[in-house]
């Protein structure tokens, strides 16, 4: 995406980084781009538009720059709304964002508008704020927003049947449908494509007229007030029913039952009573139902007359209320005969503002053609402090700073205090009672009230908050980002292993682990800074706005769209960075991983002295055994009291030379490993036969590292080397953002060069890959091809440095004098004989294992990600480029591996390593116990399977 360069930038300090473009850097911008820090500068914003209604203005703006360390053009949508009459508040919320001078300049910005507030204010905007609104057609920007927002978020649209949200997916079959966009007044739009659409019919019977006879009628002004005070009103007290017509029975003739409305208002007529002894919340709760049927039933009308499947409906007139869905999705159902449903939007009434937006001629951020898999990699919506308690709604001045928001964080739990508390009974009583949630009985469904009578005792006690609560967070913009190249193209992708919206049991099992997983991260958080008063109080509010996240998601799991596992683990990253933590366990990583390469050398030595066979299962042992190393698990941490985590690396290991493991495909991967790098082991002494073959059985391995310490050092950077080895190349890949004690990229680079100080293999490997991306302008190649038979000969590792000149790599003195013994069940070979032949073959390397070893490469790259889970939904730039051609998938860890993907297949093989760290979890999906260990090897699917699969 492109944007205006801003002129008026605070220079101060300013300097172009000297930071050597290549792999070693620790960023993920593009390696040939230098990095200008601008240290004084504010948040940038790029663009902003307006769609100013009859009731509400709707204010869309970007902020350059995010937290994703992966994006270099990305940055954050944000959503805001204010009553139309507030003008000046809106005002004032621009200024103090200075959304007013993101051209930089004192030349007046040109801002897209539209709605009727567009021509009506432009002289007040100019005014006030210099700003020059280029108006927009409403229905064509109501029609884009739509269709991107269909689009880009993931769970857009939603039905509401029986009190529960059912999410949705678009699917390829979009288009046509018919919008209806129920704000003051209401537009009905057919939508037949990118940039097709016809305004097909309207009403002046609208949202405008619910709010203003509301007003008359009960003299209640605010529009959330009488949202509650409809929500406590029994509209049968006014309207006439058809069995008030028919003595309480159905009209079973016309498919009428006895509390089908038959007239709104109809009950008012008798005289007996006075206008004045109606009850105010009977009124509202009869004007909406009695508006939202109707436009309902012109919906359906509309839909039928021009033949369109879909209708969504959007317009802040929604508002999340449960009662206008209700009546709305009954009057499509009705009227449809049970063949259609109403679908709601998230974004409501964003729609017109975020078309407006999209029309900034200079944007690119979306692309009308992209298919919604390619927008959602781009777009990932995050759900900031403000999102538990005030939706889009901005309560106060603009908040500027972190120690603003601290403040306003402190202010507001004391104000929320009620919500917190109702939403704390709700996650109490589910907890207790999960009867309360229904269970998953249709596919998709989110939990929700068992029936009507709990939804309204839990509205009357939510009392402030009588709506569900649709939250819009952020819309966090990555342009690079894609979805994995590799993944099977016949199977419909999900991350989730456990689907926690349809298990009530399990979201609430998983809520409660992050809730009593708290206090430690708090203590966590404030010692990672030093404890510092600043320290205390942040990590202390970060506690706090967790909290609030997850009691909103326990009493309304709906409130931020569909949620998995993994966005809930990685809720709790995106907290500690908004709140300044921008790698907590960074200390306990550090040690770890200096601990760990202190052991590396000797756990080298004794791996290799195994023979081919024994050496790898000695390597996967070691990669399940070093995942033990998790600051994310409690059953790890409480072991962590009383051993180091080489002594419990230790321990595992001896448990995991028993086998079968839990799940333990080994077998089949080491017979793919030595389906051709065995029969080239002829004459090393310990196997024998066939004739040699030119090429590994895998030329390019993905493996998507885990954890920092043993699990990287001893467990992962071991197999990698093993790779090589064996003539593959190796890209590991990495976090961008840290995750708990997960390793992230620029870490890894550090460690790998600490590894290759000792370990000549991988500073080869390393070194080729470097030279490789400068000789390739930062990219890394397609895979090599073959290897000739005559590198059998080359045995020798050949690294280029900078300069492209070959140079051997040296032979390196350990430092570590005293090796210990890391495989307790290791053989060993130092006292036998070595024949000619292995001592020929074992060359520089001491290796017992001749090796189809021509260049090979060990590339890092980062995965884009801040989670410890794994979302190929969307991956980084590079690791799609990296995927090209690759054909090993390695996925390590409980959060990638088990939590995230352990169904997931690929277009190629496949390896999952993980030690259950988690009893309940080894329990629910396994079977099994913790610390029990999970290697699961899928082989590549048939070519034949694959090119019959939908382009
Ligand atoms: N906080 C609110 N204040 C006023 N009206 C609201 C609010 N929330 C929802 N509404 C409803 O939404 C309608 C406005 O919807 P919107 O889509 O913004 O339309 P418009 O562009 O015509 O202002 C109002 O008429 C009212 O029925
Ligand atoms: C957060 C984790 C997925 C990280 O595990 P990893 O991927 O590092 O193996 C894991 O620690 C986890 O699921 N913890 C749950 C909390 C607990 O058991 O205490
Ligand atoms: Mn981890």
């Amino acid at each position: 995406m492109k944007t205006a360069s801003p002129s008026t930038l605070d220079l101060t300090d300013a300097c172009i980084s000297q930071e050597a473009p290549s792999a070693e850097s620790g960023t993920q911008r593009r390696r040939d781009a230098p990095l200008i820090l601008l240290p004084h500068q504010n948040e940038y914003v790029g663009h902003i538009a307006l769609d100013i209604g009859g009731s509400l203005i709707k204010l869309v703006y970007f902020t350059k720059g995010s937290s994703d360390a992966s994006s270099s053009a990305g940055g954050k949508l944000h959503f805001v709304k204010f009553e139309s009459s507030k003008i000046e508040e809106c005002m004032d919320f621009m200024e103090a964002k200075r959304l007013h001078r993101s051209n930089g300049g004192n030349e007046p910005m040109r801002v897209k508008a539209t709605g009727g507030g567009a021509f009506k204010y432009a002289e007040r905007f100019k005014e006030r704020l210099g700003l020059i609104l280029e108006r927009e057609d409403e229905m064509s920007c109501l029609v884009e927003g739509c269709n991107f927002l269909l689009k880009a978020v993931r769970h857009e649209a939603f039905m509401y049947e029986n009190q529960q949200m059912i999410f949705e997916e678009t699917g390829p079959d979009l288009y046509p449908y018919l919008l209806v966009n129920i704000g003051s007044g209401v537009s009905m739009v057919k939508v037949d494509g990118e940039g097709k659409y016809t305004r097909v019919s309207g009403t002046n019977v609208g949202g405008g007229t619910f709010w203003g006879l509301c007003r008359l009628l009960t003299g209640v002004n605010n529009f959330d007030d009488i949202l509650t005070l409809s929500s406590q009103g029994d509209n049968s007290n006014v309207d006439m029913l058809v069995g008030d017509i028919y003595g309480g029975r159905d009209y079973t003739g016309i498919g009428l039952s006895a509390n089908t409305i038959a007239s709104s208002f109809g009950k008012v007529i008798n005289t007996s009573m006075e206008p004045s002894d109606y009850n105010p919340a009977d009124i509202a709760m009869s004007l909406c139902r009695m508006i939202s049927y109707n436009i309902g039933q012109l919906a359906y009308l509309n839909a039928k007359r021009y033949n369109l499947p879909r209708i969504y409906f959007g317009g802040f007139f929604i508002r999340g209320h449960p009662y206008t869905m209700d009546t709305i999705s009954f009057a499509i159902q009705f009227w449809s005969k049970g063949e259609m449903s109403a679908k709601f939007l998230r974004h409501e009434g964003f729609l017109g503002a975020v078309g407006a937006y999209l029309k900034v001629p200079s944007l690119q951020i979306f692309d009308g053609s992209a298919s919604a898999s390619e927008a959602q990699a781009c777009f990932v919506e995050r759900f900031t402090v403000g999102a538990p308690v005030t939706g889009g709604e901005v309560r106060g001045p603009a908040i500027g700073s972190l120690s603003d928001k601290v403040t306003w964080v402190e202010k507001f739990i004391a104000a929320a205090q009620p919500i917190t508390e109702t939403a704390k009974t709700e996650h109490e009583q589910a907890l207790q009672q999960p009867r309360l949630y229904r269970s998953g009985r249709s596919s998709n469904k989110l939990l929700s009230r068992e029936s009507p009578q709990n939804s309204e005792a839990l509205l009357s006690r939510l009392g402030s908050q009588p709506h569900i609560s649709l939250n819009v967070g952020v819309l966090q913009y990555t342009p690079s980002s894609q979805p994995f190249p590799l993944l099977d193209p016949r199977i419909k992708y999900d991350p989730s292993t456990t689907d926690i919206n349809n298990d009530p049991e399990e979201m609430s099992y998983w809520i409660e682990v992050l809730m009593q997983g708290i206090p430690t991260v708090v203590e966590k958080a404030a010692a990672s800074e030093g404890n510092t008063s600043d320290s205390l109080r942040r990590a202390s509010t970060f506690g706090r706005v967790l909290d609030m996240h997850l009691r909103r998601l326990s009493a309304e799991p709906g409130a931020y769209g569909q949620l998995g596992l993994a966005d809930l683990f990685e809720l709790r990253e995106e907290c500690l960075r908004e709140f300044g933590f921008e790698d907590v366990y960074r200390m306990d990583k550090e040690r770890e991983n200096a601990a760990a390469l202190e052991a590396l050398p000797d756990l080298l030595d004794e791996v290799d002295k195994l023979d081919g066979p024994e050496r790898l299962l000695a390597l996967i042992q070691g990669s399940l055994a070093a995942n033990i190393f998790d600051w994310g698990a409690k059953a790890c941490v409480d072991l962590y009291q009383n051993a180091t985590i080489l002594e419990m690396y230790r321990q595992a290991r001896t448990k995991l030379s028993q086998r079968p493991w839990h799940v333990d495909n080994y077998d089949a991967f080491a017979a793919a490993w030595f389906s051709t790098s065995a029969a080239s082991d002829v004459g090393d002494g310990h196997r024998g036969g066939a004739a040699p073959k030119s090429s590994p059985p895998f030329k390019r391995v993905l493996m998507f590292v885990d954890n920092a310490g043993a699990d990287i050092v001893l467990g992962m950077i071991p197999l990698a080397r093993e790779f090589l080895r064996l003539g593959a190349e190796v890209i590991m890949v990495a976090n961008a953002l840290p995750a708990i004690n997960d390793i992230t990229a620029a870490e890894l680079r550090g460690v790998v060069a600490r590894a290759a100080e000792t370990c000549p293999i991988i500073r080869a490997a390393r070194d080729a890959a470097v030279s490789t991306l400068a000789a390739a302008g930062g990219h890394i190649p397609p895979v090599a091809g073959a290897l000739p038979e005559s590198s059998m000969a080359q045995e020798l590792p050949v690294a280029r440095g900078q300069s492209g000149h070959a140079t051997v790599a040296r032979p390196v003195v350990r430092t570590n004098p005293s090796p210990r013994r890391l495989l307790p069940h290791a053989t060993d070979f130092e006292d036998q004989p070595e024949t000619p032949t292995t001592a020929a073959r074992k060359g520089m390397f001491g290796e017992s294992y001749p090796s189809l070893w021509k260049d090979p490469r060990l590339y890092i790259v980062s995965s884009g990600h801040g989670s410890p889970c794994l979302d190929l939904r969307r991956v980084s730039a590079e690791v799609a480029e990296a995927a090209v051609g690759a054909d090993l998938v390695v996925i390590e860890g409980m959060g990638r591996a088990l939590h995230t993907n352990y169904h997931t297949r690929f277009r190629c093989a496949a390896l999952k390593l993980a030690m259950l760290k988690n009893a309940h979890l080894a329990e629910r999906l396994f079977g099994g116990k913790v610390y029990d260990c999970i290697c699961r090897y899928d082989p590549a699917p048939v070519q034949s399977y694959l090119d019959d699969a939908p382009a």
